[in-house]
């Protein structure tokens, strides 16, 4: 698989705190990367370091098969653009001078494609409007406009639906698809909102305590996530077993509770279970989300 970024035993330490904690990462060209932890996790201070913005403590990030020790390394990070925390935006300026400052920053000939970016990002009609007029979906979506100029191929977008409105998430959420589609960006997105998440992303990984907790592409979660029994037993052992003879998938969750994988025969299991002297105490069908598969695999991180 080619990857537009890896991350390599990569750690960001403050006094003797590990921000970042030989922290791996594997981003594949073309994907929605979903960078799923919760607040504090270290979402931020990667990005911060891919940016260039922040230096590591030790470890090394290759770009684009650079990597950050490199003296082309910012050659680069010019083809990425990134929204991190607030977009980088004069509130006192319009759309177009906005895009025109940053394309002078960068030292772009032309301002020819201004008015087909503004366009991509749905503020083609905001005239003298100035940004600090805008809503707030509008201003993150003219820090994504800014970011894609110079026409990256790499946009890494940290909690870019945060403090959206429902329609401002969908806006969000169609240009993140649009520009992943259309113009093949692939995009890294740091969020803690999973649901939202779970219709973009191509693949995940979870970050918790700075440290790579699992990466995992969509198909697979999505298997991992697929719908299961959940039975509660008076004794773990039986119930496994039995499933074990009867050639079945399951989780243990607890010494009297498992996630069975198949359509079973309840009855069929109960009298199984009955002659190891084991009852089956309930029988719930469910479908773990992304929540859940997060939260279990928090848990299961911090048990360890
Ligand atoms: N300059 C700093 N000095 C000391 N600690 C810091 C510094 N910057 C970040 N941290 C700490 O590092 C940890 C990771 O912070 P980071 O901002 O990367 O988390 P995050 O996953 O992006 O969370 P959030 O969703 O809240 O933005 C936090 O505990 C934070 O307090």
């Amino acid at each position: 698989m080619e990857y537009i970024l890896t991350a390599d035993a990569l750690s960001k330490h403050y006094g003797n705190f590990k921000a970042l904690d030989r922290f791996t990462m594997h981003i594949p060209k073309g994907s929605i990367y979903g960078f799923v932890g919760k607040n504090g996790a270290g979402k931020t201070t990667f990005i911060r370091l891919i940016c260039g913005l922040q230096k590591p403590t030790k470890g090394t990030y290759t770009l684009y098969g650079t990597k950050n020790t490199h003296k082309n390394i910012g050659m680069c990070r010019r083809r990425m653009g990134a929204v991190v925390e607030t977009p980088s935006i004069y509130l006192d300026m319009t759309a177009e001078e906005n895009l025109k400052e940053q394309y002078r920053i960068l030292g772009l000939p032309s301002f020819a494609d201004i008015p087909e970016l503004l366009c991509l990002v749905g503020l083609n009609d905001t005239g003298k409007k100035k940004a600090k007029n805008f809503s707030l979906g509008m201003r993150q979506r003219l820090g994504i406009a800014v970011a894609l100029a110079g026409s990256p191929d790499f946009l890494v977008l940290d909690e870019p639906v945060n403090g959206l409105d429902p329609q401002g998430i969908i806006e969000m959420r169609e240009l993140i698809l649009k520009l992943n589609r259309e113009k093949q960006i692939t995009v890294l997105i740091s969020s803690h909102i999973l649901d939202e998440l779970s219709r973009l992303a191509t693949c995940y990984g979870f970050i918790d305590n700075g440290r790579m907790i699992k990466e995992i592409g969509a198909k697979e979660l999505e298997a991992a996530c697929r719908k299961c029994i959940r039975i509660q037993v008076s004794a773990i052992k039986p119930l496994t077993l039995t499933l074990d003879s009867m050639g079945i998938d399951y989780h243990i969750l607890s010494d009297t509770m498992a996630d069975v994988f198949a359509k079973i025969n309840i009855s069929q299991l109960a009298l199984a279970l009955s002659k190891q002297d084991c009852d089956i105490l309930s029988v719930t069908e469910r479908e773990e989300t992304l929540e859940s598969y997060y939260v279990n695999l928090i848990g299961g991180a911090r048990n360890e």
